[in-house]
């Protein structure tokens, strides 16, 4: 990267991420703080074209701009990162000489807001990174995402850094689960609703397609929507426009969708069971988070992250062994990252000298096949039809479930905090797996 010394001390001074561009939009210099910021080395951005970081590389980008006009410019971009990062950026451009009075482009970067941790996706493996990068391209659009992917394996994550790294991050993030919404409560889930407009309605309420206003609606398990209202939730998509139950006015909302289903939705349609103009509408931008068997890499990474987790909040310093993490290793995970946190915080209860050894390390032997030999689990009951049809990466997790059932006998909150999840995400399991209680309703869970 050819430097001279004025260009070099003049990038030395600066204290933000600082890079210079040349007139034929080569970058010439990058300093230390972009090297550390970016996780970038200058030597693989040496002489490379400017645009190389942004999401969007334009005909017309700002370094051209600059170059025909010699503006200063200030304006925020989003900027992937070698590890598929998105991150919007403050981006400040002005005019920088060099000895012989040689105009280039100097560019002071910062980093807006960094997503808080909750949102951060582990993983380095080739197969992450890629669907990491999809995520962040699709950030910085406005097109509808479809999530599809195993039950644990970060579609909530997901679907969260998605809105953590689009320009609505400082908008609301809202959770429509689909799975817990019947028939009767959907619209007024979705629209609210005013006072008196039906028995129980003692207030207005104020619908989640309006709580999601100027932010991202996340309608996971969107799967499960009943087929009788979808209609309704395409309508409000497409114009925008809803009306709470019992309300005589229509009201507004801008949201950016994304959602979420296990299922193949495409096979849905076909089946009729799921509205094809509704699916075209939510399925614009589709992305799969594959299971975490098939990125195996990952799991050293992920667990170290788990177990700074659990160090943090234990305040001992939790360390594993080499055997323990080869026997992670060979495993398949049906339950994905999930079951791989429950796994690693199981083995730190159980650790000695807060050391997780293979000992401690206890993975489900769990097989279909005890599913259909297993056909009650305290109150709970599976139904046989269902056996039939479940993936067997399901299987496993129904029997996982009925087993825990069994233990805490039909103790759903104690089941619940066995597997590490919600007692609503619980439901939605039991619901997915008709593991009610005899006697109970579907439509109530
Ligand atoms: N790449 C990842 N890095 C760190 N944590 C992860 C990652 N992927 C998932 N997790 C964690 O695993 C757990 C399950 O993830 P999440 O709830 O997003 O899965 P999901 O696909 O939405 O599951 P479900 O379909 O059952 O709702 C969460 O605690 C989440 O934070």
């Amino acid at each position: 990267m050819p430097q001279t010394p004025l260009l070099s001390s003049l990038s030395r001074a600066q204290r933000h991420p600082f890079l210079i561009v040349d007139a034929d939009f080569r970058i010439r210099l990058v300093n230390r703080a972009l090297e550390a910021s970016f996780g970038l080395r200058s030597a693989d951005l040496s002489d490379c074209l400017c645009c190389r970081l942004d999401f969007a590389p334009q005909t017309d980008c700002r370094h051209r701009r600059f170059f025909r006009d010699l503006e200063p410019y200030s304006e925020t971009q989003t900027l992937i990162l070698p590890n598929g990062e998105a991150c919007r950026t403050q981006i400040q451009g002005f005019p920088v000489l060099d000895e012989e009075s040689r105009i280039y482009l100097g560019e002071s970067l910062r980093l807006l807001k960094p997503p808080p941790s909750k949102s951060v996706i582990v993983g380095s493996s080739a197969t992450t990174q890629t669907f990491k990068k999809a995520l962040a391209q699709s950030a910085a659009t406005e097109v509808s995402v479809l999530l599809h992917g195993e039950t644990g394996a970060g579609k909530e994550l997901a679907a969260e850094y998605i809105h953590r790294h689009s320009p609505r991050a400082a908008g609301p993030f809202v959770i429509v689960d689909c799975t817990v919404l019947s028939e009767d409560l959907v619209e007024s889930e979705l629209f609210g609703h005013v006072k008196g407009a039906f028995t129980g309605a003692a207030g207005n309420k104020i619908g989640l397609l309006e709580l999601a206003d100027k932010g991202t609606l996340f309608l996971d398990e969107i799967g499960d929507l009943p087929l009788s209202q979808q209609p309704k939730l395409l309508r409000a998509l497409e114009t925008g426009h809803f009306r709470p139950v019992g309300a005589t006015k229509t009201r507004r909302t801008n949201v950016r969708v994304v959602s979420a289903s296990h299922r193949d939705l495409g096979a849905l349609v076909q089946r009729g069971q799921f509205r094809e103009d509704l699916f075209y509408r939510i399925a614009v931008f589709p992305i799969t988070i594959p299971p975490l068997r098939v990125r195996r890499e990952d799991i050293p990474e992920l667990v170290e992250n788990m177990l700074l987790e659990i160090s943090a909040t234990s305040g001992a310093r939790y360390r594993i062994r080499k055997e323990a993490l080869r026997k992670l290793l060979q495993y398949d995970y049906p339950g994905n990252i999930r079951e791989l946190r429950n796994i690693i915080h199981l083995s730190a209860a159980m650790s000695q000298d807060q050391e997780i050894t293979a000992e401690t390390i206890r993975l489900p032997e769990l097989g279909a096949s005890r599913i259909a030999n297993c056909p009650t689990a305290g109150h709970q009951r599976m139904d046989p039809n269902l056996v039939e049809t479940l993936t067997p990466i399901e299987s496993v997790e129904a029997s996982y479930i009925l087993d825990l059932l069994r233990e805490h006998r039909g103790r759903r909150k104690e089941v619940a905090e066995r597997l590490s999840i919600s007692e609503r995400t619980l439901y939605r399991k039991l619901k997915r797996y008709r593991l009610n209680s005899p006697g109970e309703s579907t439509q109530n869970d």
